[in-house]
């Protein structure tokens, strides 16, 4: 038998039971079995768990109860609900209530193994986990709000559940993303980050989800999507409000049945993928408006982590400073300037619109002004960004003797100008950062004539 502490099966039906049992201890693991909610409370008292697997429905009580039972009394074991095949709902609510993840009878072997297999490494992780560091990647800060973040991270990472992290453009959305990947039982798969606003609209479905060889033209060979890269990784869906409303039914299908069919193909394919979303913008205005599938929200955001925004977090902004500087500085290889004292001030006292990502571009920016030594207030540039380049947001059309379309268009173009120059002309910075999609951002940019200057 392996050295996987055993499984504990619950469900009043002896058949499933039965089958379960056999199957995992098909697979090498020792499984015990209770029947109802008492019994698998008593079992887990004497027993020594390393998953468990509860259906919905007991006679003494709910799946429900037993996830919140073992939340409570053995919060590092993990716990995955059985639920009957389309109730969505149950699945959400087990995995809101802190299930590890979900099975959908008629259960095969093919749902089973990745499942165990995860739980296996969540074990062998928790082990691991406090002695080791996952790598260079970190959340700077020590407010209260990023303690919070911080402390979200680490449960999210002992869960399957879909995770939608809200927060403003640069806030670390993707940082955190990256982390609960790293910290999770998937941490030995891939992580794949996809901006859904960047991706051509008549693309999207091959590119989610591959295509079969002929399946249009162009199509020359069979060719897997997103969703085959990330198998038994995390699947991160940037920028999720700019999917296109025909993309959201079908991701929706997909992340239900945990089934992909590529373009042109007759087979569904099973994948193991865990989505995590985000963007900037207000998905539940968003689905209020009709623009986003109320069924695809909920189903996106069982769990929501919000990050803050460094301007609520200024108390952070000295220690990042800190970090942010060694780190520029050890990737060019170059010793660290110091400070002036009104610098420090200066930078403590932005409000960041563009939050964690506009400091690090204001001070990669001084870093290369700056006389080697010493960064001062001049090398920061914070007051010239705000004043020399846009035209003041009071001052009239008239005041700079334009009619009113071509003043507007004078804005809009310093605006997008701007923010190509804050972010060193990546596009799809620039486009987070005015909040518009990648695609809104390209069309404007052909539309005010600005295509050219900026490629
Ligand atoms: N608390 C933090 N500590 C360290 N680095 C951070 C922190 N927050 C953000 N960053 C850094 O700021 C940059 C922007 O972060 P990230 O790309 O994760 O933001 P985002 O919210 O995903 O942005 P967008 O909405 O534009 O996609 C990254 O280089 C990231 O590593």
């Amino acid at each position: 038998m392996s050295a996987f502490p055993a499984c504990l099966v619950v469900d009043d039906e002896t058949d499933i039971r039965e089958l379960l049992v056999l199957t995992l201890e098909r697979m090498d693991i020792r499984a015990d079995s209770a029947s109802s909610l008492s019994e698998a409370m008593h079992l887990l008292k004497k027993g020594q768990y390393g998953l468990c697997l509860t259906d919905m429905r007991l006679p003494d009580g709910s799946g429900l109860d037993l996830v919140n039972r073992i939340a409570q009394d053995y919060p590092g074991l993990p716990v995955a609900v059985i639920t009957a095949y389309g109730s969505a709902e149950n699945a959400v609510s087990a995995l809101k209530a802190g299930a590890f993840d979900y099975l959908t009878k008629p259960i095969s072997l093919k749902q089973l193994r990745p499942l165990v297999q995860s739980a296996l490494k969540l074990s062998a992780a928790d082990k691991a986990n406090a002695s080791e560091d996952t790598g260079a990647l970190k959340l700077i800060g020590n407010s209260p709000a990023i303690q919070h973040v911080r402390s979200m991270i680490e449960k999210l990472s002992r869960s399957q559940a879909p995770v939608y992290i809200s927060g403003e453009s640069g806030s670390g959305k993707e940082l955190a993303a990256r982390l609960i990947h790293q910290h999770s039982s998937r941490r030995d798969g891939p992580f794949i980050a996809v901006n859904c606003g960047a991706i051509p609209e008549n693309l999207m479905e091959s590119e989610f989800f591959g295509h079969k060889k002929g399946a249009f033209t162009g199509a020359i060979q069979d060719k897997e999507g997103m969703f085959h890269a990330a198998k038994g990784g995390t699947l991160f869906l940037d920028e999720v409000a700019d999917l296109p409303l025909a993309m959201q039914v079908k991701l929706l299908r997909a992340i239900q049945e945990k089934k992909v069919r590529m373009v042109g193909g007759t087979q569904e394919e099973s994948v193991d993928v865990r989505i995590i979303s985000a963007t900037h913008k207000n998905l539940s205005v968003l689905m209020e408006r009709g623009e986003f599938r109320q069924d695809l929200y909920y189903r996106l955001n069982v769990i929501e982590l919000k990050l803050p925004a460094l301007r609520d977090m200024p108390e952070d902004i000295p220690m990042l400073v800190d970090a942010l500087l060694a780190k520029q500085c050890r990737e060019q290889n170059r010793p660290i300037p110091t400070l002036s004292p009104e610098a420090s001030h200066m930078l403590a006292r932005h409000s960041f619109p563009g939050n964690v990502r506009e400091l690090e571009n204001v001070l990669e920016r001084a870093l290369a002004l700056c006389d080697g030594n010493t960064i001062t207030v001049d090398d920061l540039l914070l007051d010239q960004d705000a004043s020399a380049h846009a035209p003041s947001a009071r001052s009239a059309p008239e005041d700079e003797g334009l009619p009113l379309p071509d003043y507007l268009e004078h804005i809009e173009k310093t605006a997008i100008l701007n923010a190509l120059e804050k972010t060193q002309h990546n596009k799809t910075a620039a486009a987070k950062l005015l909040g518009v999609s990648f695609r809104t951002f390209r069309y404007r940019l052909s539309k005010l004539g600005l295509s050219k200057d900026t490629d």
